[in-house]
């Protein structure tokens, strides 16, 4: 079993309940490097796991279904095709073979279309419990072609550590050994599709970032931060200008490192050097707007 990964205690009559964690993802930087022929944007990206999370749980059911409660569920209700039963009917087709049925919930916490990846970290996850649900040993590594048909976000939210991406996000490879540091996430609750995004971006494409081995501290992290950017943010305060009134609160925050829009938007972040003064600064922010400030998951 995964650290990842809890028993639950059974789910009535069904069987033991399985639950997976689907954490935040967040971009410290993004630079879109180029273009692919088909229109996909190239990137180079590092991403890290905030704490914040929604959690995919499963228990043994006829069929597969899905049932979605949490504060940010609602907006998903109306959803045909929630990607978590896209992954669960991807899975179950490459699995080519007839498997048990599961009933699927997702408990979900994380801003809908905010550029934290919340859809594919839900993903992400269903794919990690099924494979543990139907005994198939695929695995996180072996999982990670599949991922990317669901989303170019999909396979860095499988094993949902610290890494590098780049190409539309398949190319992933190990981040710097990081310090402890906390995050403060603010969304001004408007959602933000990610296509239109990409679309308004103008001006060069930007190089890949150049990054040490290691950073001793969050001081130095934040630093070496400064010199790069997200590529999105000017097309994001363009369409949203919602995003620039967020980034101009984070960096009052006492105490913030370094704010800065994640994926395409509209959630930014502010980095600071603990996860307690982080959690603490989070509550100055307006009680109208998404807040969490906490911990990120270390390597
Ligand atoms: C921008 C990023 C950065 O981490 O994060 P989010 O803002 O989504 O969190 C991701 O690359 C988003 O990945 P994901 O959300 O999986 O994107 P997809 O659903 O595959 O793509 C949605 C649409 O965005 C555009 N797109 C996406 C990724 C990419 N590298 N180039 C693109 O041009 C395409 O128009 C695509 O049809
Ligand atoms: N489980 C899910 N959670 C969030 N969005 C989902 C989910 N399933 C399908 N979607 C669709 O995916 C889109 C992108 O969602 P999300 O991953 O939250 O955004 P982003 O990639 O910007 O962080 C949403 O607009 C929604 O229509």
């Amino acid at each position: 079993m995964t650290p990842d990964s809890t028993m639950g205690p059974p789910a009535g009559a069904a069987g033991p309940a399985l639950a997976e964690t689907a954490r935040a993802k967040i971009n410290l930087h993004l630079h879109v490097t180029g273009r692919r022929a088909d229109g996909y944007h190239l990137l180079d990206s590092l991403v890290v796991f905030a704490e914040a999370a929604d959690t995919v749980t499963l228990a043994p059911a006829e069929g597969l279904s899905l049932t979605i409660g949490g504060p940010e569920g609602g907006v998903l209700a109306a959803e045909p095709d929630n990607l978590v039963l896209r992954a669960a009917r991807l899975l179950a087709e490459v699995a080519g073979r007839p498997l048990p049925g599961a009933a699927l919930h997702l408990e979900k916490r994380l801003p809908v279309a905010s550029g934290i990846g919340g859809g594919s970290a839900d993903a992400a996850a269903a794919l990690r419990a099924l494979d543990r649900f139907w005994g198939l040993g695929i695995g996180v590594a072996g999982l990670e072609a599949l991922a990317l048909r669901l989303g170019a976000d999909v396979p860095v939210c499988l094993a949902s550590r610290p890494a590098r991406m780049a190409g539309v996000g398949e190319l992933l490879s190990a981040a710097p050994r990081l310090p402890g540091f906390g995050l403060v996430l603010a969304n001004p609750r408007v959602s933000l599709p990610t296509p239109p995004i990409f679309a308004a971006r103008t001006g060069p494409f930007s190089p890949p970032a150049v990054l040490p081995e290691a950073w001793t501290d969050a001081a130095a992290m934040a630093s070496a931060l400064r010199e790069l950017r997200n590529d999105l943010e000017p097309p994001a305060i363009l369409l949203c200008p919602a995003v620039a009134e967020v980034l101009a609160a984070l960096r009052a925050l006492p105490g913030a490192l370094l704010a800065r829009m994640s994926g395409s938007g509209a959630t930014c972040f502010a980095l600071f050097a603990e996860a307690e003064a982080a959690a603490r600064a989070a509550e100055a922010l307006p009680p109208a707007w998404w807040r969490w400030g906490g911990a990120v998951r270390a390597a």
